[in-house]
């Protein structure tokens, strides 16, 4: 994993892949502004929440103790609209013994796919989600989740991605997603939020 962060931080150096910051770090900037948005636009949903709960409120694929979960870091290319995840999934996410569940496996490409997406958006939600699993992951292995912005029609964008192993033998994954724009004023300017908060390369 340390090896395969390094090369992609050496590929940062020359400004054509930027390291992402991870999803806590950008909510705290702008969290406020961003829930406050979101429940004006599903006004029912919002009075269905629950005000005491919401605070507990943590991102899923953060809320697992280290090395027992999700753990992943994600690098985008803005010339050629790609986001390649490099994630480790922990013994907590097992499905069928020794393997991963496909709904971690699923979550982990919503992630990818909808960070690709709201980087390219600004607020979405996904709309669609289709997987086809092709192999089982081992447990607790490190993969690649490559993905890349096929379209953007109107309020929709089009995501595709695939799950390989590190070094492309296995095509583990496939999958295509459609997102949909909540802002098509782009009032939030999300990417320059999601690209300012990012790490130091
Ligand atoms: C501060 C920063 C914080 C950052 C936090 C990062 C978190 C990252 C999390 C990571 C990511 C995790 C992400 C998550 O987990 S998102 C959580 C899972 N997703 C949801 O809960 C979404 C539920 N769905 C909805 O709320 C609505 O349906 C949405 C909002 C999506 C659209 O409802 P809205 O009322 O707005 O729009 P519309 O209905 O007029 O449709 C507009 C157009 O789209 C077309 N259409 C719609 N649906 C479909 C479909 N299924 N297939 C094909 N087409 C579809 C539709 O025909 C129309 O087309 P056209 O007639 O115009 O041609």
């Amino acid at each position: 994993m340390r090896l395969l962060f390094d090369q992609f931080m050496k590929k940062c150096e020359d400004g054509s892949w930027i390291h992402l910051p991870s999803y806590e770090d950008i909510a705290t900037q702008r969290s406020q502004d961003f829930s406050t948005f979101i429940h004006a636009y599903f006004p029912t949903a919002s009075e269905q929440i629950n005000k005491e709960k919401l605070s507990q409120g943590r991102i899923f694929t953060r809320s697992f103790e280290d090395g027992l979960g999700f753990e992943y870091v994600m690098f985008y290319n803005d010339a050629e609209k790609r986001i390649v995840c490099v994630f480790q999934g922990g013994p907590h996410l097992q499905g069928m013994p020794g393997f991963f569940h496909g709904g971690a496996i699923a979550t982990m490409i919503d992630a990818t796919v909808g960070m690709n997406a709201i980087v390219s958006g600004g607020i979405v939600m996904t709309a669609n989600l289709n997987i086809n699993f092709k192999r089982p992951i081992p447990l607790c292995s490190i993969v690649l989740i490559n993905s890349q912005l096929d379209k953007i029609e109107g309020r929709k964008l089009l995501v595709s991605c695939n799950v390989q192993s590190v070094d492309e033998k296995i095509l583990y994954t496939e999958a295509t997603s459609l997102f949909i724009k909540l802002n098509p004023e782009k009032e939030f300017h999300i990417k320059e939020l999601v690209l300012n908060s990012a790490p130091p390369a």
